[in-house]
């Protein structure tokens, strides 16, 4: 199958703040977009501070003028807890954003909290391949893969994505949709995630990176690519169908050399 990387844009901003405005209206005007093309909007979320950084989206005008009702909620990764657990990215997300909007229940897909790390991505890899069965999810005509409209993405000082981490096995999985793993480095150890080939899948990236403590990563995955281990970072792979689009800070942003 041929594979095709869309365009790839850095947005840096003066502070967090503008980085949330800015966030807010992206993500309004794809939803639009969507809507408009294809009468859905097909979104995944991180965990982490990617939900804090969404919280103009829950704001005057975008409160208002978002088409909730035709939202769909997935998550890039998740942790193998009850779904009301601290670490349940469900339960982040929940609280910090889809408990202020009126997204149908039925269009959010929380994993079985219920199985073991194997069983819950086995359970999430059928319940997607369902909705590319029932026409929600359309199919990649590039990679083959369901094709989600929107990934919003955080990474770790590692260089990770969703839970793919620069030296486990899970990233170079090229088959499945979602793999898991029991011994993730960043804590909580259990957890399930989306493939490369499901990434990479999206029409549409954004990379939502703020803080100083990430600034030798961002130069390392917008810069050399290479870690001082000599291993690229996990989201050096990163790429969207359409546009893979970074939102950075300054403090984030202040490694990269000013020719960026
Ligand atoms: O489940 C998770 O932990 C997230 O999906 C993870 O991939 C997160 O996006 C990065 O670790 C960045 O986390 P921060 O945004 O908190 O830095």
């Amino acid at each position: 199958m041929a594979t095709q990387k869309g365009k790839k844009t850095v947005l840096k901003f003066d502070s967090e703040e503008d980085v949330a405005n800015a966030l807010a209206k992206y993500t309004a005007d794809l939803s639009d977009k969507f809507i408009k093309d294809k009468g859905s909007f097909t979104v995944v979320l991180s965990g982490g501070t990617l939900i804090d950084s969404m919280r103009k989206l829950v704001e005057k005008p975008y409160k208002d003028s978002v088409d909730w009702s035709k939202w769909w909620i997935f998550w890039v990764d998740e942790r193998v807890v009850p779904l009301d657990h601290g670490d349940s990215n469900y339960k982040l997300a929940s609280d910090g954003f889809l408990s202020k909007v009126p997204i149908p229940s039925s269009n959010i897909y929380a994993i079985n909290d219920k199985e073991s790390p194997e069983g819950a991505a086995t359970d999430y890899e059928a319940r997607v391949k369902q909705l590319v069965e029932s026409k929600v999810l359309p199919l990649s005509a590039i990679s083959g893969f369901p094709k989600f409209d929107l990934m919003l993405l955080g990474m770790g000082p590692d260089g990770h994505v969703a839970s793919l981490f620069p030296t486990r096995s899970q990233r170079h999985e090229k088959e499945g949709l979602v793999t898991f793993i029991t011994d993730s480095p960043k804590p909580p150890p259990p957890r399930i995630t989306f493939t490369f080939p499901v990434i990479n899948s999206a029409s549409e990236i954004a990379m939502v990176i703020t803080g100083a403590e990430l600034a030798n990563i961002v130069d390392v995955v917008l810069g050399s690519g290479l870690a001082a281990d000599g291993i690229p970072p996990p989201a050096t792979e990163v790429s969207a169908e359409e546009e893979l689009t970074w939102f950075l800070d300054k403090d984030a942003a202040s490694k990269l050399e000013t020719s960026e």
